[in-house]
């Protein structure tokens, strides 16, 4: 069931990306970010540095991304200015995904819904990308409060750091574990969407660093998030060559972006270039 007064996420992300173009804007405020910006390693400059970006950025991003670690290396202030852009990101009619990759058993999985996917809560996001290598079951919490509150989940696949094969390649049955956890989601996706056409609820992480490889997404119905572009190498022609369907793919990007900060105008002009580099990534 969805929530009263919000449409299901697949259908916000999917009018938004219509209206807005493909694109992902992470909020990674690391030391190195806030040095270059001219700020000091501190809450205020932390603050600084990512309402900043979504005040120049709100209009033209459909997304973005804060990175939840980056908040909390600074205990609860920083995490008070993470929702504090929760809630910019709202105001600009974007839509927030948490990254903070969660995942644990299923009672404790109850917590980190109530905290990041339930209405009034103060972190509460769009979106959270959760970790399913604890196994689907532990994420059902998470699954059922996303999909009461017209909210999306992002179920990490396929991860852009170098060795994530080691793990998410293993086969079983001749899947691979990431094909596992894609085919997984397809299926609830299914039966959210109950007949109808669109993206679902539960979306995908692939890493751009290493583009579509051995998966399949000929059927799948939801969104594909694709970290990695700009500081990994990753470039969205790349992502274009490499996906079967690049019509499914949210690529984000951070380092990327924020390099261009703190000068409004230099962010504009390098969302600018990517939303423009974007439309390469038409086919359905
Ligand atoms: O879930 C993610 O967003 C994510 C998954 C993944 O496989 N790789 C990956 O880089 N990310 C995140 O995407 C962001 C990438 O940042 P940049 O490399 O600066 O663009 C970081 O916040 C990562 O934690």
């Amino acid at each position: 069931m969805s929530h009263p007064t919000r449409a299901p996420f697949g259908t916000r992300l999917g009018a938004l990306l219509a209206e807005r173009g493909r694109l992902c804007v992470g909020l990674d405020p690391h030391p190195s970010v806030l040095r270059d910006w001219g700020l000091d390693d501190d809450v205020a400059g932390l603050e600084r540095c990512v309402r900043g970006t979504v005040a120049a950025l709100g209009d033209l991003v459909a997304v973005f991304k804060p990175q939840s670690a980056l908040f909390e290396r600074f205990g609860s202030a920083g995490v008070a200015v993470l929702e504090r852009v929760l809630v910019d990101v709202a105001e600009v009619g974007a839509l927030s995904l948490l990254d903070a990759k969660r995942g644990d058993i299923g009672s404790t999985m109850d917590g980190y819904a109530a905290a990041y996917l339930a209405d009034g809560a103060p972190l509460a996001a769009d979106a959270l990308t959760v970790n399913p290598y604890l196994g689907l079951d532990a994420l059902e919490p998470a699954v059922a409060a996303a999909l009461a509150n017209g909210r999306g989940l992002y179920l990490l696949a396929r991860t852009s750091n170098p060795d994530s094969g080691w793990l998410q390649l293993a086969e079983r049955d001749g899947r691979s574990v990431a094909q596992l956890v894609v085919d997984a989601v397809a299926e609830r996706n299914r039966e959210a969407l109950a007949g109808g056409e669109g993206l679902g609820p539960l979306g995908v992480v692939v890493g751009g660093t290493h583009g579509q490889g051995s998966l399949d997404l000929d059927v799948f119905n939801g969104s594909v998030l694709v970290p990695g572009v700009g500081a990994q190498g990753a470039t969205l022609a790349d992502l274009a060559r490499s996906f079967s369907r690049p019509g499914l793919l949210l690529p984000t990007s951070s380092r990327g972006v924020l390099a261009a900060g703190p000068d409004p105008t230099g962010l504009r002009t390098a969302v600018t270039a990517l939303l423009s580099e974007g439309t390469v990534l038409t086919r359905p």
